[in-house]
């Protein structure tokens, strides 16, 4: 007798591609209209479920893990941050959580570059005088910006993203500094010609530049707090594409409409979908709508992922991106 496949259901819409294969393989309940769960339907969703397929728009905390059907034994998160799922409440429940790492550091460090470069550079600013008619012609004084070749970048989370930032970086002549929980291998810095900074705190004082690229965890919350944002340089840069709730968004604002930071890159916030209208006021900052690993490729690798993950845990195995506990 074929073996039964199992229940996935899927709570936001995937790439075609990625969803076809998604049929072939199980029984699998499409999100076809692609509108976020609410709470009610991500609970239906568990208690039904042999496997979970959320995103980051999707909370699965305690109480959604409380209401968890006994089939349910993956959540295979389309996405490589987990901070929107209550590892620990899964793991204690016998839940696995797998996600999706690798296939978006490129794009996502891509993405950083496009901050780093914009933001200095008056990207924004530049386009919009362009479409409003404000420009008259070329003038030695006029749209300057700061040049970013010479100056010091200051890398939170010396991950992959973070890696993958280095090495751009320091093709744009930034030399890399960087904080991690421990220090990288010493090929890597060597490559990157990397300095560690132990002190978080007094690798901020000396940056031009900073950009984070660690997750969100209960570690990270607002590890750039008030207090640390006042440590930066009144000329520095701030980038954000790993998650909003690493910065203090409020203290961040602050300091920008005060003019006691030079300017922000941020693709990630605090309260996401809802952008501070604090921040869309701003000149010197860039915004993006969560769109760092916003690629089709990306996507459809993403997919693949998730796909390998499921067949190879319902074929009796580890899947290879198991999130456990001790990782964050
Ligand atoms: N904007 C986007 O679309 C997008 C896309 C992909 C990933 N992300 C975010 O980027 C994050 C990083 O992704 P990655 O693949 O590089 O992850 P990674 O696990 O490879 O790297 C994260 C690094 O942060 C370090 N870290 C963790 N806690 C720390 C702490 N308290 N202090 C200092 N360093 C700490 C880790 O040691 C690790 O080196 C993800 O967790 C996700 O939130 C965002
Ligand atoms: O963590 C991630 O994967 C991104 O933020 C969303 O794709």
């Amino acid at each position: 007798m074929a073996k039964k496949k199992p229940v996935v259901v899927v709570t936001r819409k995937l790439p075609e591609v990625v969803e076809t294969r998604m049929r072939e393989l199980f029984e699998t309940r499409l999100n076809e209209n692609d509108r976020p769960f609410s709470q009610a339907e991500l609970v239906e969703a568990v208690r039904t479920a042999d496997v979970l397929v959320p995103t980051v728009t999707d909370r699965i905390d305690s109480s959604v893990l409380s209401q968890a059907g006994e089939n349910l034994k993956l959540i295979a998160n389309f996405g490589n941050g987990v901070d929107n799922i209550d590892v620990v409440t899964a793991n204690n429940r016998g839940i696995n959580v797998t996600n999706t790492p690798g296939v978006l550091t490129e794009d996502t460090a891509d993405m950083t570059m496009a901050l780093m470069l914009s933001v200095p550079r008056r990207l924004a600013t530049g386009i919009s005088a362009l479409e409003s008619g404000e420009w008259a012609g070329w003038s030695p004084t006029w749209m300057l910006g700061h040049r970013i070749w010479g100056k010091r970048l200051g890398i939170i989370g010396m991950g992959r993203i973070g890696q993958a930032v280095a090495r751009r970086a320091k093709a744009f002549g930034m030399s890399i500094h960087y904080h991690n929980r421990r220090r990288v291998a010493d090929e890597i810095e060597e490559e990157l010609e990397a300095t560690y900074w132990e002190s978080l705190d007094q690798m901020l004082a000396r940056m031009d530049v900073v950009s984070v690229h660690c997750p969100h965890t209960p570690a990270t919350f607002h590890l750039l707090s008030a207090r640390r944002l006042k440590l930066l340089k009144k000329d520095a840069y701030v980038v954000n594409t790993a998650r909003g709730e690493v910065i203090d968004e409020n203290a961040l604002i602050r300091m920008l409409e005060a003019g006691d930071l030079a300017g922000a890159g941020l693709d990630v916030f605090e309260h996401e979908p809802a952008v501070n209208p604090k921040l869309a006021k701003l000149e010197n900052v860039v915004l993006l709508p969560h769109m760092g690993s916003a690629t089709i490729e990306g996507r459809i690798e993403m997919g693949e992922k998730v796909i390998i993950n499921i067949k190879t845990f319902m074929d009796g195995h580890r899947p290879p991106d198991r999130v456990l506990p001790s990782m964050l």
